[in-house]
This record gives structure tokens, sequence and C-alpha cells, in this order.
């Protein structure tokens, strides 16, 4: 079997995109997408994407398999290569180019930018323990600053769904955080019976944050869409952040509002292909 496949990037966060239209299953299975994602026997990513039809409420629908092979609800950066990807697949020129992309977090609205940035309508966030999922509080309760002991220290963190889980804490020196060692304890933490993304956070003004990340199903990237948004709502929630924030990730800055008007976040940010191929399955790679 032969897939094209487009690779894209946003931020780092890097994603093989793959023209699904005419059927409504991904046409790559997940241990294929785990093949793929090979960073040294495979093409190399964090995920592999897939434009699938739409379902009448919407354009598109977007699926996702992380490189471990599970498949998330959303993701941030990839929204934004996947409505590039389709403008290239459409063969869309000009402005005002807009689509409803319906996700397993709901129907996201990417719009492509005058400026070659791509703007996220990312939705609300879910604030209750039952949303999140996390043990950490009630089920009915928010998850604000509470005590959660990794690694036999306790720190303080803050849970937020964007769709996909994420806990966040906030920290005085993100660089100094032993995340390789720290970030596998968040995501297979009992408290989190769904694995959870964990998002560092360095405050540096209240309109300016340092992030780094461990994603579920994919460990360190360089840069996490939904994290980053994620991130600014706990920021707000514990009076750390303003509601329109820079969040500067190793890969590159995401411009993040969490909309006082309608409550709903808007994530700005770049998504670049890099190269486009053909893959043949069974990949020769000995796994
Ligand atoms: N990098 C993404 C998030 C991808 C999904 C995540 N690993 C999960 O399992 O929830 C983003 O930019 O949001």
């Amino acid at each position: 079997m032969a897939i094209e496949f487009t690779k894209y990037h946003g931020l780092g966060n890097d994603f093989i995109l793959i023209d699904n239209r005419h059927q409504s299953e991904p046409i790559c299975t997940q241990r294929q997408a785990v093949q793929m994602c090979d960073r040294h026997f495979g093409i190399g990513a964090d995920g592999v994407i897939f434009a699938l039809p739409g379902d009448g409420a919407s354009d598109y629908t977007m699926r996702i398999f992380n490189s471990d092979g599970s498949e998330p609800e959303m993701c941030g950066n990839g929204i934004r290569c996947l409505a590039k990807f389709i403008t290239e697949l459409e063969g869309k020129t000009g402005t005002a180019i807009a689509y409803k992309i319906n996700t397993a977090a709901g129907v996201i609205c990417p719009e492509l930018l005058t400026d070659g940035q791509v703007k996220v309508d990312m939705g609300l966030p879910r604030l209750l323990a039952a949303e999140i999922p996390t043990t950490l509080s009630e089920n009915n309760l928010k998850v604000i600053d509470v005590p959660l002991e990794v690694a036999g220290q306790v720190l303080s963190v803050t849970c937020v769904s964007m769709g996909n889980p994420h806990c966040i804490t906030f920290v005085d020196d993100v660089a100094s955080v032993p995340l390789t060692e720290i970030g596998p304890l968040f995501e297979h933490h009992p408290a989190f019976p769904e694995r959870t993304n964990t998002e560092f956070i360095e405050v540096v003004r209240p309109d300016y944050v340092k992030m780094r990340v461990w994603e579920r199903g994919a460990g360190i990237t360089l840069a996490c869409g939904t994290g980053a948004c994620a991130s600014v709502v706990a920021g707000v929630l514990t009076q750390r952040c303003d509601r329109q924030v820079t969040v500067e990730l190793p890969g590159g800055c995401l411009q993040i509002e969490w909309s006082a008007t309608d409550q709903r976040l808007y994530m700005t940010g770049p998504a670049q292909a890099v190269f486009q191929g053909q893959l043949t399955f069974p990949i020769n790679n000995n796994q």
C-alpha cells in the first residue's frame, strides 16, 4: 500500500498529514502511525493527522494518532497544520479562508490570516475534575492549585481540559525542570485515569510566559497548542496572568487569548509545510 503524505510543523511540533477525504476511517492503523513517527526508522513526527470528510455541521473531520499510537481528542498545533494542508489540497488562494473542523473535542474553527499565521477558535476550556478527567478534586469541582505528590515532592497543580487533559505547574525557572524524569510520572500518575499532558510555566510578566511540555503519547515536544491555551487559563484562574498572553515555547511563540467576552480560547501561530513524500507499507524498519 503506497500512501502520499506531507510533513508539516507548528513551532517544531511536527506531523505527517494524510489526505483521507475519500473515506471516514483513517487509512493507516495506529501501529503504522507508530512506525511512521519513528525518528530513526520512519519519517519522524510527533503524530499523524488525517483529513477526513466533515459531518454536515463541519467541513472536515480531524483525527490524530500520537507517536505512541494513542488517539487524542484534539491538537492545537496540528489543527493549524491541517488548515494549511486542506487549503493546499483544495487549491484555494486569497483571504478569508476559514474552516469548521469536527474533532473529538467538538467543532474547532481555524482561519488563515493574511500574514500566513493561523488563528484558531479553540472553544471553551473544561474545568471540572470529571471533565479533565482527574481524581484530584471532587467530580463537580475545579482543580486549581491543588497538591499533587510526584517523585516524593508535593507540587501545586491546576488542571484544565481543552478536550484533552492538561496538568499545569507554575515554577520559578522552567529551564531547570527535569522534564525527562518528571514528565512520565505526571503522564502516568494514578490521579489521571486517561493520562495527562503536563506543562511547566514560568511567568516572566502577566502577558508573557515561558513553557515546557511533556505530552501524553509523545513525550517532550517543542510546542503544544492545547497546552498553551490550558496554561493561560490556569494562569488567569490563579491570578498570575492576563487574558492575552505570549507563550514562549522551545519552538517559538504562540499568541493566546482567553476572551472575557465569550470565554473562548483563541490561539494564533504559524504552520509550515516541510516536504512531501510517498510511503509504502510495510515499512522495513524491523519493528
Ligand atoms: N501537540 C498537541 C497536542 C497533541 C495531543 C496530546 N499529545 C494528547 O495526547 O492530548 C497540541 O499542539 O495541542
